[in-house]
């Protein structure tokens, strides 16, 4: 299975790591996580759909707030008590140092989810919750605020415990709370990760501890570096991506059952299918609940085509017929398999065209850096599969070309990921343009599947005809 192969491939990278030092706050990162990421995964077909390297893609790619107009939905669980949110970071009454710490950070108010959990999480006497959004809706930020809040500076022990599905999960939130406290050198923070080697004797004097659950349960019941029963704060993050590794979610509930039983539990997830639902509930008794609803995506402002062809070489010289037209503004194309989208990339930059590649062997540090750019606007044109562009959100993109038609295992259409990949939501609604090319029975059924899907007629477009080309453009 995909996960099973992600865990062990992590474990493998993992095992070869050098022991690295403890990371503290105010001292150079020992072990730079790009670093890291510049190995390429091994196994592409496993590990590149594997939600972890997604969710670290997202966190990489989203260095500003992803605005939603949705609103929150709070349940909470006493109804009778007052609900507070905050529309200023000063309303929580921070610390000098962690107010300085979040302006620094260019954060000017709560993002929507924060205005809710801030003051929840820094409520006395301390209340649990889980808080579900997407990514990119400031979750991260607001429980590293949360944790930096709690702890008491003079007690040199750990009080807060955070766990994250991997080990670069884990480096890139410590990085948050790392800048968060910027201001606050009293307060360290250690790394709970493997090569992180520490003796049976040590007493962990880091008052925050951010790890992955198999060496974070090591340090608490085995090594005893940690005092599970002084940890006021129990956070797990990423709790869908930590449910799909094997062993984590034991693990996880092995770490939460022996903290004590007025430890603050809070835990996060950008979705909320019914297993994490069903796990969270395990983890955090009596919670509040904090939910974000994804906007809903639809195909109503989008103007739909087809292109009958061939063969996959017609379908590249119908897409260099139209080229012109789709490049005045921002298009991604997709392609069924690795194979096809490096050799269409190829194609495109023989014919002087300049395109981006995102393939499934690069490195999620080199993944990331070409959606940056393309974000930017530096490409306008992105070749990709399906498998490794899931779940990153490209808002410009206005003109999406299905190269293949999204298809599932037994062969017939995806309409999920169809309407992902040329969906708009509410708030970017303007119009979209969405070719598909057909050359094959096959490929006439899905689109036929995916008219029948959305009761939405999908346009004969000829490539030849200049004129109507030009049509689809305006
Ligand atoms: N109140 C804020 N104002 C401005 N920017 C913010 C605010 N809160 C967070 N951000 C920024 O928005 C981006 C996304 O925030 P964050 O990483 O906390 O989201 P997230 O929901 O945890 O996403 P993920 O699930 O991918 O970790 C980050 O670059 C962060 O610095």
């Amino acid at each position: 299975m995909a996960t099973d192969s992600w865990a062990l491939a992590v474990d493998k990278q993992e095992s070869t790591t050098d022991s690295v030092s403890l990371v503290y706050f105010n001292l150079p990162i020992i072990m730079s996580p790009f670093n890291y990421y510049n190995r390429p995964f091994t196994c592409h077909s496993c590990l590149v759909e594997d939600k972890a390297a997604q969710s670290l893609l997202n966190k990489m790619i989203h260095t500003s707030l992803v605005n939603t107009t949705n609103q929150v939905e709070v349940l909470q669980r006493d109804p009778n008590s007052p609900l507070y949110s905050v529309k200023t970071f000063e309303e929580l009454r921070l610390k000098d140092e962690l107010l300085r710490g979040v302006y620094d950070m260019g954060f000017n108010r709560p993002s929507k989810i924060q205005e809710n959990a801030l003051p929840m999480m820094l409520a006395e006497p301390p209340q649990n919750l889980i808080a579900q959004s997407q990514s990119g809706t400031g979750k991260t930020a607001a429980f590293a605020l949360a944790m930096l809040s709690h702890v008491d500076p003079a007690n040199k022990w750990t009080q807060c415990l955070c766990i994250a599905p991997t080990y670069e999960l884990a480096l890139q939130t410590g990085k948050v709370i790392e800048q968060m406290g910027k201001f606050y050198p009293e307060v360290k923070l250690a790394y709970a990760i493997r090569g992180n080697k520490l003796d049976r004797e040590t007493k962990l004097q880091e008052q925050i501890v951010i790890g992955t659950p198999g060496t974070v349960l090591d340090w608490c019941s085995k090594l005893k570096i940690i005092d599970p029963k002084k940890i006021s704060v129990f956070v797990l993050d990423e709790a869908d991506v930590m449910i799909a590794t094997q062993g984590h979610q034991d693990q996880s509930i092995r770490i939460q059952r022996m903290l004590p039983n007025e430890c603050q539990m809070l835990l996060f997830s950008a979705t909320f299918e019914d297993s994490v639902w069903k796990f969270a509930e395990r983890v955090v008794p009596d919670p509040n609940i904090i939910k974000l609803k994804r906007e809903e995506e639809t195909l109503d402002t989008i103007k739909q085509y087809y292109v009958l062809c061939n063969d996959k070489d017609e379908k590249f010289t119908a897409l260099c017929n139209i080229y012109g037209a789709i490049t005045i503004a921002q298009a991604m194309i997709f392609c069924h398999t690795r194979r096809t989208a490096g050799w269409l990339s190829a194609e495109l930059t023989k014919e002087g065209h300049v395109v981006a590649l995102l393939s499934g062997e690069m490195t999620v540090e080199q993944r990331a850096a070409i959606i940056e750019r393309f974000r930017e606007g530096k490409e306008k044109v992105l070749v990709t599969t399906n498998v490794c562009s899931r779940g990153i959100d490209v808002e410009q993109v206005s003109v999406v070309i299905n190269f293949d038609l999204p298809m599932d295992k037994d062969g017939n259409a995806d309409n999920e990921t169809y309407l992902h990949r040329i969906g708009r939501t509410g708030r970017f609604g303007k119009r979209g343009l969405a070719v598909n090319m057909i050359d094959s029975k096959q490929s006439m059924n899905i689109l036929n599947q995916i008219e029948e899907h959305f009761n939405k007629k999908i346009n004969k477009l000829d490539s030849d005809d200049l004129d109507e080309i030009e049509k689809i453009s305006n």
